[in-house]
């Protein structure tokens, strides 16, 4: 039997706290060791308990729904001991990021469980792609994770004001989200960045080439993103089974960093949209239907918004664009509502047409 001091010696790097402790409870009066899972493959999982790092077969936690497979953050309740152990249980998940699967049945597919910190990378090096970090920060807050937009290799905008424009810009488009800038290659701002992610979990995300393995070895203090690349490279497929995807941080705090995660897309991210646009959500509460598309209707407080400067058009278009790709992939497990909105898109067209034809015959 494991006491509870070393329990919370060994895993407490690793984010176990006192309420985790509690909902364990159970399962430990059972028995049963836990875990946090640090990667998943094959039916099986690695997961660093007070006994080391074990392995455990996944068998008695795989259920239909893709949602609910045991992933990377989660909290497990595995068997003290047998060969293979058995991963009993996990415990209820604090937050989740969920991608669409590539499958027909287009089912949420869990990447990460667990995570506090969701650092969205954007490179200085490129011009900024604002709907592109306002995406990012949708999947973010739907998570339930705090985002933080990091703006990467600052090195490469020495001049003071044009930076503070770009995380002025940055900051209008991320309400609520703190903007950091971090030169991995001066090491500037880093400091800023290991004080925020020393506590809780955290996940990197953000576009190819944004900085991200830069920034996790920077973290971790160690090539670990290199190791496994070069690991890669001998075809053998070796790296599978060496390769942790959640590390405790040396200077505290722990990192997710797995491959799927940081090319994820929108899942049913309703909320985390209303969240990223939280000002416009605001205005619309003040138009005069409560059903208001912003679009011609009367009393529209977003529309008056826009035309006295107050918000930035650009905004509103990306609100648009991502409620409606929201309503896309949702639709896409919903029939209802995807036959709904075929009958709206045909209804606008309908309307142009007709609003096109009466501008022809004018002429
Ligand atoms: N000048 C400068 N270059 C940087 C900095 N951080 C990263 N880079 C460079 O940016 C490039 C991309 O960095 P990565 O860390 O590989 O980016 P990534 O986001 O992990 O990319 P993927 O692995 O494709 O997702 C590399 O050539 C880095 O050397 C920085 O602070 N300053
Ligand atoms: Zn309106």
């Amino acid at each position: 039997m494991t006491s509870t001091s070393a329990v919370s010696s060994a895993l407490a790097p690793y984010g176990w706290d006192e309420s985790w402790a509690e909902a364990f409870a159970p399962h430990a009066a059972d028995g049963l060791l836990p875990g946090r899972v640090i990667r998943v493959d094959r039916g099986q999982c690695d997961v660093v308990t007070a006994d080391g790092t074990v392995r455990a077969d996944t068998e008695y936690v795989v259920p239909r729904d893709p949602m609910k497979v045991v992933c990377t953050g989660d909290w497990v309740a595995v068997d003290p001991e047998g060969d293979p152990r058995y991963v009993r249980t996990y415990l209820p998940r604090r937050t989740a990021f969920v991608r669409s699967t590539s499958s027909k049945r287009s089912d949420g597919q869990v990447l990460a469980a667990n995570v506090d910190h969701a650092v969205i990378a954007v490179s200085l090096a490129v011009e900024l792609d604002l709907g592109r970090v306002e995406r990012f920060l949708a999947l973010a807050w739907e998570s339930g994770a705090q985002p933080v937009v990091v703006l990467t290799k600052a090195d490469l905008v020495p001049d003071p004001v044009t930076l503070a424009h770009l995380v002025q810009d940055v900051e209008s488009s991320a309400p609520g989200v703190p903007v950091l800038t971090v030169s991995a290659l001066h090491g500037e701002g880093l400091d800023v960045l290991v004080a925020l992610v020393g506590s809780g979990t955290s996940v990197l995300l953000g576009q190819s080439g944004a900085g991200k393995s830069t920034l996790a070895n920077a973290l971790v203090g160690a090539d670990v993103m290199d190791v496994r690349a070069a690991r890669d490279v001998d075809g053998k497929g070796r790296h599978t089974t060496t390769t942790r995807n959640l590390l405790a941080l040396p200077s505290g705090g722990v990192l997710i960093d797995t491959p799927g995660l940081r090319g994820v897309g929108l899942f049913d991210a309703e909320h985390g949209v209303g969240q990223v646009f939280s000002e416009i959500e605001e205005l619309a509460g003040r138009c005069r239907f409560h059903d208001c598309a912003h679009e011609s209707e009367p009393g529209c407080a977003v529309r008056s918004a826009v035309e006295s400067g107050e918000l930035p058009v650009r905004r509103l278009e990306s609100y648009r664009k991502l409620v409606r790709e929201n309503q896309w992939i949702v639709a896409k497990t919903d029939a209802r509502l995807r036959a709904e909105i075929k009958k709206d898109w045909k209804r606008k067209g309908a309307e142009g047409r007709a609003a096109m034809e009466a501008k022809r015959g004018r002429r």
